[in-house]
């Protein structure tokens, strides 16, 4: 848990805030699928109280579940001195769950209306000054704060899933929104056991997410051109390149390609070699046949597994490599040494 007000000073930097980072004690979660309830599981196993409001009659219901699902693997990272699944709150009104809210997550569908209508009625609702964060995976904020009457306190924090075992968030605020807010959602986030990536401006698509979407825009590409299935498409970033970025990302990876010469002859040995493909990539139309042989390449990838199971594989898998990789201890002794 942060620690408690008195071994913290005043901060000018986020005065605007009811609050100082590590003095936060309940975090609001509005929009509780899957990943505001990922957002919630992580709250909890830090041992915040957490308010949530969803529309969706079996909202609870499909909360509760997600984070009793998420909480063994919360288990083997290791909670925090009384985290509790019993500190969640799940309340009938979006007023009544950010009403004492130090921190507001917003995790609503991806649609730009629903966010700025949403982000507005936040902003009436929840305390003077605390900072408002959106999870969304690519609208800037400038284009969603335009109905706030505050949006100095509205910024980006887009999570990646699930948000209780991945570790980055990537924080940006928009033309209007308050130098300080985007200080201190980093520093919450930081503080709340995040790896926190600040933007100091509006970057299309974000960092991670850009990144992610020119794979995805190839995958889809030669999926659609019969030049790859799906289960070689996943296969080919599970047992090739993808092994090698939870190490390291792709600048180092491929510094390490031109050995004793590093990235300088790395560029000059491949650059001219690698400008052709960079040229001729290109965007496929998602259209209905892509659309249906994605669908069936995954259900076939799936052999049987459900969901949950897939989710569980995954969680597990993710828990082994961070502690591979040493950001988690590898053993109890090594915990405690
Ligand atoms: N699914 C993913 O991998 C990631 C999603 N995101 C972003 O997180 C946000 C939520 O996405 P998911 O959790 O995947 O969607 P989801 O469909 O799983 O959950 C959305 C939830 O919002 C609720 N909802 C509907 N209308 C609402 C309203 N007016 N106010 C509050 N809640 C409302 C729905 O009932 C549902 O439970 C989106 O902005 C998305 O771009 C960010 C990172 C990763
Ligand atoms: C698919 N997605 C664009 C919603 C993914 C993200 O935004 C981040 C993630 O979890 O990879």
């Amino acid at each position: 848990m942060p620690s408690p007000s008195s071994t913290t000073t005043a901060d000018p930097a986020a005065s605007a805030a009811p609050c100082l980072p590590e003095d936060v004690r309940r975090v609001a979660c509005v929009g509780a699928g899957v990943i505001g309830g990922g957002w919630a599981a992580h709250f909890l196993a830090r041992g915040y109280d957490v308010t949530a409001w969803d529309p969706a009659p079996d909202a609870a219901v499909r909360l509760r579940r997600l984070i009793a699902a998420a909480w063994p693997a919360l288990e083997q990272l290791g909670l925090a001195d009384g985290a509790s699944q019993d500190r969640l709150t799940v309340t009938t009104t979006l007023e009544e769950a950010v009403a004492e809210a130090q921190f507001v997550q917003e995790s609503a569908p991806e649609k730009l209306d629903l966010k700025r209508d949403l982000l507005a009625r936040l902003d009436a609702a929840a305390p003077a000054g605390t900072v408002i964060a959106s999870s969304t995976s690519g609208y800037p904020m400038t284009d969603m704060q335009t109905e706030a009457a505050d949006p100095g306190r509205l910024v980006v924090g887009h999570p990646f899933n699930p948000p209780y075992l991945i570790p980055l968030v990537e924080v940006v605020g928009g033309e209007r929104t308050a130098p300080a807010a985007v200080d201190w959602a980093s520093r919450f986030y930081a503080v709340a056991g995040k790896s926190v990536i600040t933007m100091d401006r509006e970057v299309p698509g974000f960092i991670a997410n850009r990144l992610q979407e020119a794979l995805w825009r190839e995958a889809l590409h030669m999926v659609a051109s019969g030049e790859a299935t799906v289960a070689e498409i996943d296969a080919s970033i599970t047992e090739g390149p993808g092994l090698r970025w939870a190490v390291m990302g792709p600048m180092l990876t491929f510094a390490l390609a031109g050995g004793e010469g590093g990235m300088a002859h790395m560029l000059d040995h491949f650059g001219p070699s690698l400008k052709s493909p960079w040229t001729r990539l290109e965007a496929p139309e998602l259209d209905r046949a892509l659309y249906d042989a994605v669908v069936a390449g995954c259900e076939e990838a799936a052999d049987g597994r459900s969901i949950a199971d897939l989710v569980a594989e995954r969680d597990r898998g993710v828990i082994d490599v961070l502690r591979a990789t040493g950001r988690l201890p590898r053993s109890a002794e090594e915990a405690t040494r």
